[in-house]
């Protein structure tokens, strides 16, 4: 899927970032290092060993001259083993830490992105870079990357250990290396679409067959053997035939890297007999620096034929690095969001496209005021609530914040805690972290103290690491609503957009959560759909609305005087009061 909004990383800022990555684990990379060129280094061992044999056997050396040289090989072929079994599991470790960092880091990037950006970039892209590319790294990690490290390491040393005997001998097997590359860009653009045309063939085989058994009473009913076993025929033989040229492609291949091996090879040889006939190196040598390319073949075969996956894994990690471009993005706007007016202008919505439901909507909160919207049950509250909080984005009209529209400011720039609180499964400590990762235990504590939640939740089962939400230790709503009142506080956010269901806690239930609320809103601006009129009543602005228009708004004392529909509202609301009732005053 193309798409011009998430970018993609070049292969340079991949690079670059690959490399903070290594740095900033220097120890583990450093230890991995070591001892991948330790198996790398022991395994051309061998190599030296055997070419001394050679020099010894010239030499007229007996048997004892040849015992070193056997338990040297013994030891390096033992000690190259583990070498190279530790040596993998270790790229594996650090490549599956910096790739669980990394993932973190793109969901983190993703959630602190402006509704605007995500809902411009498509969610299934970001979605297909957390899963989808995340998996082909990983697999990439624990599958190729270990033998294409040791490949890689092993043909560095054994080039240094070649030009070391003689650097015409290093010059030699050069000559391999332009068959080598002319090999690979023949074979490997040929290669994907070849592999992806056998899977198609061979899944319309299987699916051919399938169809076939599962209607089988059909097929007989109707006496389609003939035609059904001919479809079958015919798709194994097409499945059949581009397998057999799929093979036919690798066994090409493996010709010109045969054709890159015998140059190399025999260039060694060439030029080895020409320096050993000048003296300039002996024979032993020469046969160690033989074997040395020998030893690569294997190696650099395994390097081509997965080329192609380390490609598509550098893709990934291009599309994933390119998410962590836009954490700048994610997190600009938090400060200087502060201090600016929440302004609604002219806004109007309808949810179907069809039914308006509200009608040229224009309201403003200054920083650090408090303002309470009432109405009826329907009048459009929630709406406007989550208008101004970037959840909605209205049909006409603006919702801006500083002048900067709340569809496009980062995520956490505006908190919004609605009707339906989600409490995350998990200890009650990890559900109030996701406000704030990095939240002390005190700051946790300060954050329960201030909405008046830590007295039950230090009576859990098991404090504050007692497993909650689903099939966990069940919560009231009222103490759902103080946790999400918590997170609130732990996110410290400029501005909040309250839209809580205070009328379904009960009248005591609902005044403890006033109170957490009037304490989790100290010092932020707010917009609040109050549910119960004494919320208004220290609002420092009321909108009242009806059928989706503010038919009034002002101080709750003004709008007492004024005698309209707040009046009315809260002179409702006064009778049930001292009835004992103190109903929500807006659900007529
Ligand atoms: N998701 C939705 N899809 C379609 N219509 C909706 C949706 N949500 C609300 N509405 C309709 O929009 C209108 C305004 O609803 P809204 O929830 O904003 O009112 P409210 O004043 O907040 O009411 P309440 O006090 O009951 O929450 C209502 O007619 C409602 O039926």
């Amino acid at each position: 899927m193309t798409n011009p909004i998430l970018p993609v990383a070049s292969p340079r800022e991949s690079r670059a970032w690959l490399g903070a990555e290594l740095r900033a684990r220097k120890g583990a990379t450093g230890i991995t290092l070591v001892v991948g060129l330790l198996a790398a280094g022991t395994s051309i061992v061998p190599a030296y060993a055997l070419g001394l044999l050679v020099d010894r056997v010239r030499a007229g050396g007996g048997t004892t001259a040849l015992v070193p040289v056997a338990v040297t090989i013994v030891i390096a072929a033992v000690v190259g083993g583990l070498a190279t079994g530790a040596g993998a599991h270790l790229i594996r470790r650090l490549g599956a830490r910096i790739l669980a960092d990394l993932r973190e880091r793109a969901v983190d990037t993703a959630l602190r992105l402006p509704v605007a950006v995500l809902d411009r970039a498509g969610r299934g892209d970001l979605i297909s870079r957390v899963g989808a590319d995340i998996s082909a790294i990983d697999r990439a990690v624990s599958d190729v990357l270990p033998t294409m490290i040791s490949a890689l390491l092993l043909a560095a040393i054994s080039l240094a250990a070649i030009i070391g005997i003689d650097w015409r001998l290093g010059l030699a097997g050069a000559v391999a290396v332009p068959l080598y590359v002319l090999g690979a860009r023949w074979y490997l653009p040929r290669a994907a679409p070849a592999y992806a045309a056998e899977r198609v063939a061979i899944a319309h085989r299987s699916q051919q067959f399938v169809e076939s058994v599962q209607g089988i009473r059909t097929v007989h009913a109707y006496r389609l053997e003939d035609r059904h076993l001919a479809g079958i025929a015919g798709a194994s033989r097409r499945a059949r035939d581009i397998s057999m040229s799929v093979f036919a492609l690798y066994t090409r291949f493996v010709g010109r890297i045969n054709g890159a091996e015998l140059a190399g090879l025999g260039s060694v040889l060439v030029v080895g007999f020409l320096l050993v006939r000048q003296g300039a190196v002996t024979l032993g040598e020469v046969s160690a620096a033989a074997l040395l390319l020998h030893r690569l073949f294997g190696p650099i075969l395994l390097l081509m034929v997965t080329f192609d996956k380390a490609q598509d894994a550098g893709a990934s990690l291009a599309r994933l690095v390119g998410v962590l471009r836009m954490e700048a993005e994610s997190r600009a706007g938090v400060t200087t969001a502060s201090a600016r007016d929440l302004v609604l202008a002219g806004v109007s919505f309808s949810y179907d496209g069809v039914t308006p439901v509200l009608r040229d909507v224009s309201l403003r909160v200054e920083p650090g005021h408090h303002v309470a919207l009432v109405g009826s049950t329907g009048a459009g509250k929630t709406t406007v609530a989550s208008l101004a909080a970037g959840v909605l984005r209205p049909g006409q009209g603006n919702a801006t914040l500083g002048g900067v529209p709340v569809t496009e400011l980062p995520a956490r720039t505006i908190a919004m805690v609605s009707q339906e609180t989600h409490v995350f499964a998990g200890p009650l400590r990890e559900d109030l972290r996701m406000a704030r990762p990095q939240a002390s235990p005190d700051e946790l504590t300060a954050a329960l103290a201030r909405v008046g939640a830590l007295a039950w939740a230090l009576n859990l089962p098991d404090g504050l690491d007692t497993v909650v939400g689903d099939g966990g230790h069940p919560l009231t709503p009222a103490q759902a609503q103080q946790l999400a009142l918590a997170r609130v506080v732990l996110l410290d956010p400029a501005v909040v957009v309250l839209d809580e269901a205070t009328a379904e806690a009960g009248s005591a239930g609902a005044r403890d959560l006033e109170q957490a609320a009037a304490s989790a809103l100290e010092g932020r601006t707010a917009l609040v759909v109050a549910h119960r009129l004494t919320q208004a009543v220290s609002a420092d602005h009321i909108i009242v609305m009806e059928h989706g228009e503010i038919v009034e708004s002002g101080p709750h004392a003004e709008l007492i005087e004024a005698g309209g529909s707040y009046a009315r509202l809260w002179t409702a609301w006064a009778a049930r009061a001292t009835d004992g009732k103190e109903p929500a005053a807006q659900r007529r």
